[in-house]
C-alpha cells in the first residue's frame, strides 16, 4: 500500500463521532449472523439431522466450554476493581457452579450439563476426564479464558456479548430436540430451560457495561472486535466438531 494512504485516518475510526448508544447497540446486534446459531455444525443439531454419536460428541466437548465459563468469570473478576460491578457479576459463577446458602441449594449449570450428558448416555467420568474434547475446541475455548485474564476488564465483559444471540439458541433446542431426539430424557434438557433467563439478564448487565464504557468510535469500533472475536470463538469451536464428527448422519 502506498505510504500517503497508511496515514490517512481510516474510515469509521479515529476521526468519526461516536455512535450513539442506540446506534452503537444496533451495531453489536448486527453481528448476529456470525453466531455460532448459523454454523452448519449448530444447524444439524437442531434440524435433527445429528446422530446419536454427533449429539453426544457436542455435549461431551462443549463441557470444556461449561467448565471454563466459571474460570473465565473468576479470572474478570480478578481483574476488575469496581465492587458494584463484581457484585453483579458473580452471580455468574453461582450460575454454574451452584451455590448452597442460607438452606438455599442450587446445583448450578455444571450439575445441570453432566445430567444433559447421562440423558444421552454419557457417563459424568467420560464428561469430566475430557476423553472425548478434540484439541482445536479446547485451544479455542482456552483463547476466550487467556484472553479474559489479559484484557481489561470492559472488555472481557463486552467478550460474552455473545450471549446476546444465546436465549435463541436455547429455545431452538427446546423446540426441536424432544421431538427429533426422542431417545433423550426431556429432563435432560434442563439447562437450556434455565439458561434462557439467565442469559437475558446477562446480557442486560453486560451490554449496559459495555454501551456506558465504549463511549467513543474508537472504543466502539474495538468493542465490535472483540465481539467478533467471540463470535470466531464459538465458530472454531464447531469447525473442530465438524471435523471431527462430521456433517452428515452417519
Ligand atoms: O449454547 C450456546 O450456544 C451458548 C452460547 C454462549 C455464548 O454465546 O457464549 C454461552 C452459553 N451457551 C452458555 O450456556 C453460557 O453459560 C454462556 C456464558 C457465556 C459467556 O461468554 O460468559 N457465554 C455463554
Amino acid at each position: 500500500m502506498h505510504a500517503d494512504r497508511i496515514q490517512d485516518p481510516r474510515p469509521g475510526q479515529k476521526s468519526a463521532a461516536a455512535w450513539s448508544r442506540e446506534a452503537f447497540e444496533q451495531q453489536l446486534r448486527a453481528r448476529g449472523p456470525s453466531y455460532h446459531i448459523h454454523h452448519p455444525f449448530n444447524a444439524m443439531l437442531n434440524s435433527g439431522r445429528a446422530s446419536a454419536e454427533q449429539v453426544r460428541g457436542w455435549v461431551a466437548n462443549r463441557f470444556y466450554y461449561q467448565i471454563a465459563i466459571p474460570i473465565k468469570d473468576a479470572a474478570l473478576l480478578a481483574n476488575c476493581p469496581d465492587r458494584e460491578v463484581r457484585r453483579g457479576w458473580v452471580q455468574r459463577i453461582l450460575d454454574h457452579d451452584g451455590f448452597e446458602l442460607g438452606g438455599v441449594r442450587d446445583e448450578g449449570g455444571i450439575e445441570a450439563w453432566l445430567r444433559l450428558g447421562e440423558a444421552v448416555g454419557l457417563a459424568r467420568e467420560e464428561l469430566h476426564d475430557l476423553r472425548h474434547v478434540v484439541p482445536a475446541l479446547r485451544f479455542a475455548v482456552d483463547a476466550y479464558v487467556n484472553f479474559v485474564r489479559r484484557a481489561p476488564w470492559q472488555e472481557a465483559v463486552c467478550s460474552s456479548l455473545t450471549e446476546l444471540f444465546a436465549p435463541e439458541i436455547h429455545q431452538q433446542r427446546l423446540a426441536t430436540w424432544p421431538a427429533h431426539y426422542a431417545w433423550i430424557e426431556p429432563t435432560g434438557l434442563d439447562y437450556f430451560r434455565n439458561r434462557v433467563g439467565q442469559a437475558r439478564r446477562d446480557v442486560e448487565q453486560g451490554l449496559a457495561l459495555t454501551l456506558a464504557h465504549f463511549d467513543t468510535r474508537a472504543l466502539q469500533e474495538r468493542a465490535l472486535e472483540v465481539l467478533q472475536f467471540k463470535l470466531d470463538i464459538l465458530w472454531a469451536m464447531n469447525d473442530a466438531l465438524a471435523t471431527r464428527y462430521g456433517l452428515d448422519a452417519a
